[in-house]
Parts: structure tokens; C-alpha cells; sequence
């Protein structure tokens, strides 16, 4: 007998830090499960913030999740019945999350992803671009910059108050201590 198998398809949610790309995973995730559906959820085991076994919202939302060291590992977890994978903080994975998403897609499931697409100094951060040329559903939400008030799509690293230099290293985990959502024109990286 031939089976045809449900359509997967992968989502994007995008945009600066404080933007409420968590909050919109968990909405989703729950949204999902109130349908019924069977869901996973992963994280990056480099984000320790928060609580190590959640994906929590700067706001204090929260969905259980499994921490994983490279994107291959959710094919440990994800069996047949699984029809939802979620994975937060995407930015973090290597280049195979690419491949990953891909393959679940292709095989029915939706992929909820969400991470930054730009690090603190506004350029694409990990493969969250290329995830989101092949993805079929694209969201980017903004902050509120917190020196002007306008719509932020940008993230300001602070390192004693001030401006973090370009040549300050990428990744640094954190939350309010070292970072601001910022617009376009209060965005500052000094060089
Ligand atoms: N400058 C800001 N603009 C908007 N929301 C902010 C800001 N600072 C803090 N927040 C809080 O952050 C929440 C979004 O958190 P979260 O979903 O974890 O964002 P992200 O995952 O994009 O960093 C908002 O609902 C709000 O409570
Ligand atoms: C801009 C920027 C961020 N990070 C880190 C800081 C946080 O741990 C995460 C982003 O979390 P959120 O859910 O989007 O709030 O990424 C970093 O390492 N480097 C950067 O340039
Ligand atoms: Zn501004």
C-alpha cells in the first residue's frame, strides 16, 4: 500500500534579542499541542541561562526542552509519531542544523526555529540566514529600542555600559547585563 505522509515545512522566527522570538516558539509549541499534536523541543546546550531543561522567555514564559550539543542529535530523539520539532536559540548550531530541518521536513514534520539572524555587531549570525532562504514561513519581530522608543531589529552589546568593540568575540551568553535592543540609528559598534 502506498502512504501518502503529511506535508512538513519549516518556520523561521527571527529578529534582535527582546524581540519575543521565545515567547513565539512556546506560543507555537503550545498552539501545537493544544491540537494534539506531538511536539519536541530543543535547545543548545551552550545557552545556560534561564534553566537547563527549558526554553524560557525574557518575560518568564517557559516549554520543557532537551539540551543538545549539535543539531544531528534531535534525530536521536524525534521517532515517527513526533509530527512538531521545535529548536531555540538556532544561531548556536553548526551548519548541519541546515540539514537537519530539512530532513525532518521532508519527511512531514513542522520545524518551528527560532534565533537571531545578526549578532551584536548587525552582520548574519551562525546559519539563521540560510535557514531562512530555504524555510517556507519567515517571521522577523522587532524590539522596542530602549533609547528611542522605535521598532529595534538590532542587538547592542554592552561590556561596563558601554559599546562592545567589532572585535569582541561572537558568541557571549547572556541577557539584560550585556545586552539592549537597539534600532537602527542608536545601534553603535564602535570599531
Ligand atoms: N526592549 C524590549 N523590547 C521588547 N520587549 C522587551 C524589551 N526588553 C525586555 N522585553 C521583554 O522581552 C520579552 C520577549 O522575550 P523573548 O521572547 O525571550 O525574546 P527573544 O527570544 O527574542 O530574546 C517581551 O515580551 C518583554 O517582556
Ligand atoms: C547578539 C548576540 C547574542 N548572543 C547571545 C546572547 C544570548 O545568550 C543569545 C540570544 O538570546 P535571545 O533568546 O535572542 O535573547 O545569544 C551572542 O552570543 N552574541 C551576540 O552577538
Ligand atoms: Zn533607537
Amino acid at each position: 500500500m502506498h502512504i501518502i505522509k503529511d506535508m512538513g515545512w519549516i518556520e523561521v522566527v527571527t529578529g534582535s534579542m527582546f524581540s519575543g522570538k521565545s515567547e513565539e516558539l512556546i506560543r507555537r509549541v503550545k498552539r501545537a499541542r493544544y491540537g494534539k499534536k506531538k511536539t519536541i523541543v530543543f535547545k543548545p546546550e551552550i545557552d545556560d541561562r534561564y534553566c537547563p531543561n527549558s526554553v524560557v522567555s525574557h518575560s518568564g514564559d517557559q516549554v520543557n526542552a532537551i539540551n543538545i550539543n549539535s543539531a544531528t542529535e534531535i534525530f536521536n530523539y524525534v521517532t515517527e509519531d513526533i509530527e512538531v520539532v521545535a529548536i531555540d536559540e538556532v544561531q548556536f548550531f553548526g551548519k548541519d542544523v541546515i540539514d537537519v530541518c530539512q530532513k525532518l521536513a521532508n519527511q512531514g514534520k513542522r520545524v518551528i526555529t527560532a534565533g537571531l539572524d545578526t549578532d551584536f555587531k548587525g552582520v548574519p549570525f551562525g546559519h539563521t540566514h540560510i535557514l531562512m532562504s530555504v524555510a517556507e514561513y519567515v517571521d522577523k519581530l522587532q524590539a522596542i529600542c530602549v533609547v528611542c522608543g522605535n521598532p529595534a531589529s538590532k542587538t547592542q552589546r554592552l561590556i561596563e555600559g558601554r559599546p562592545a568593540s567589532a572585535l569582541d568575540p561572537i558568541i557571549l551568553v547572556g541577557a539584560k547585563e550585556s545586552y539592549e535592543a537597539r534600532c537602527r540609528r542608536c545601534h553603535v559598534v564602535p570599531m
